[in-house]
């Protein structure tokens, strides 16, 4: 059945009492104040509105997890989050190669209702455009379709992250999240809550993504509120996937494997996977400070123990020569995650190269930004600045005019 159809009288809705008009408001609320406003309308999962499960929380990557019985985990999270590469892979495989040959399913036109689905759109369209405007200009070059699809899984993403890094963080609990996932259940059921989860279900009804990297970047939050530490890399590298490589596993069905292109699905999808992981360890290496004054460390503390520091160097902000030679080491295992999504994008449709392209150069060098600092990220915010993103961006252009190999790929 259509999803703008089930959108009208959605169960949830009625078991809540909430109507359709009143999800729309939400939707429209959420546009009407400035920057650091609450994404996500905390109403419903705060107070419990959502379906209860008997079991509280039902599946993740967790459940992957092959253990001994003395609780120790036999897989790498390496290879625990390769099942779910080989599973989305799987998933798009058995639909058409490319998007390019994908049937994009008309929406069902019923009256009334597709107005409303292209104004969910336009809203994720707009929140894109404040808050990755370099990203948001990138997507432009794609077809609407693809576009709008991105634009509504960028949300859905945003939303997630501001649930425990935005305004309402301080109330968020388990069981809220919880919900939330309950809430992504539905939308994948063709049962959105608001508007802005009607365009998902939309996407998620038109192409062929899988569910689970949804519900690892909510495990990935869950992960934030219990966790402060990260033991070593093996740790962090799961930190990473659940809130970052999914992103990877989550855009690819979208944007499409160029037809031409000979490298294997899996091989895309592990450097869409890359992707994710490079820029969430930028994204750490360029925080230190800042998550160390909400008392986050997440750099692996063997790693940390080994060049001789500890969580007290980190909170005292000092730049030592340790600091800058684990800094190196750091920053060059974040490059090699780069150089390993490199491989993938030149295989992605042409039209999504570009926006891939711009965000992966211009994350990357946040890292130069590091280096150029003379490595203190403890109080000064590593960023790129307009004039090297105005001339890193033909460069990415150029890069995106690459044709994909026509070669069996050895990409692993
Ligand atoms: C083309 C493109 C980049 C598409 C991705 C669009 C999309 C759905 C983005 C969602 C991003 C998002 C809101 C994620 C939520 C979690 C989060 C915030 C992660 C961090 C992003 C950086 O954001 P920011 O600097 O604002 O972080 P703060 O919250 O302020 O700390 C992340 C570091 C991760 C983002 C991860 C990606 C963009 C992965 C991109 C990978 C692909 C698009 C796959 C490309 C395909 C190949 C074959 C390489
Ligand atoms: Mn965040």
């Amino acid at each position: 059945m259509s999803v703008a159809l089930l959108w009208v009288v959605s169960p949830c809705e009625v078991s809540n009492g909430t109507g359709f008009l009143e999800s729309v408001r939400e939707g429209k609320s959420f546009f009407d104040s400035s920057r650091h406003r609450n994404l996500v309308s905390n109403e419903r999962i705060n107070r419990g509105g959502g379906k209860q499960t008997n079991n509280g929380r039902k599946f993740s990557v967790r459940s992957a997890i092959v253990a001994t019985p003395s609780g120790e985990r036999t897989m790498t999270s390496e290879q625990m989050v390769y099942d779910v590469v080989l599973r989305q892979a799987a998933l798009v495989k058995r639909q058409l190669r490319s998007t390019d040959e994908l049937e994009v399913k008309p929406d069902i036109p019923v009256p009334g209702n597709l107005g409303l689905l292209s104004e969910a759109y336009d809203r994720c369209g707009e929140v894109c455009a404040e808050y990755a405007k370099t990203f948001n200009l990138g997507t432009m070059l794609m077809t609407p379709e693809r576009r709008r699809a991105i634009w509504a899984i960028y949300v859905w993403c945003r939303r997630t992250d501001e649930l425990v890094d935005g305004p309402n963080a301080s109330y968020i609990t388990p069981a809220a999240l919880d919900r939330w996932e309950d809430r992504l259940e539905d939308v994948f059921n063709g049962r959105p809550f608001d508007m802005l989860d009607g365009a998902l279900s939309d996407t998620v009804s038109n192409f062929p993504v899988d569910i689970q990297p949804f519900r690892d970047m909510i495990e990935g939050m869950r992960m934030d509120l219990r966790k402060s530490r990260y033991k070593n890399f093996d740790e962090l590298y799961l930190y990473c996937y659940y809130v970052a490589g999914t992103v990877g596993l989550m855009s690819v069905p979208i944007m499409g494997i160029a037809p031409e292109s000979k490298a294997t699905t899996e091989s895309v999808y592990n450097a869409a996977l890359a992707l994710g992981i490079a820029n969430q360890l930028t994204n750490i290496l360029r925080d230190v400070g800042e998550d160390a004054r909400r008392g986050r460390v997440y750099l692996p503390q063997d790693e940390l123990a080994q060049a001789g520091l500890s969580d007290e160097d980190i909170f005292a902000g000092r730049v030592t020569d340790k600091w800058r030679i684990f800094m190196k080491k750091q920053i060059h295992r974040a490059r090699k995650f780069f150089d390993d999504a490199e491989k993938g994008v030149t295989e992605l449709s042409a039209a999504s190269r570009f926006p891939v392209w711009a965000s992966l150069v211009l994350y990357r060098k946040i890292l130069d930004e590091i280096e150029a600092n003379d490595y203190n990220n403890f109080t000064r915010r590593a960023y790129v600045s307009k004039s090297k993103k105005l001339i890193a961006l033909p460069i990415a252009y150029a890069k995106s005019l690459v044709p994909p190999t026509r070669t069996i790929s050895l990409l692993s």
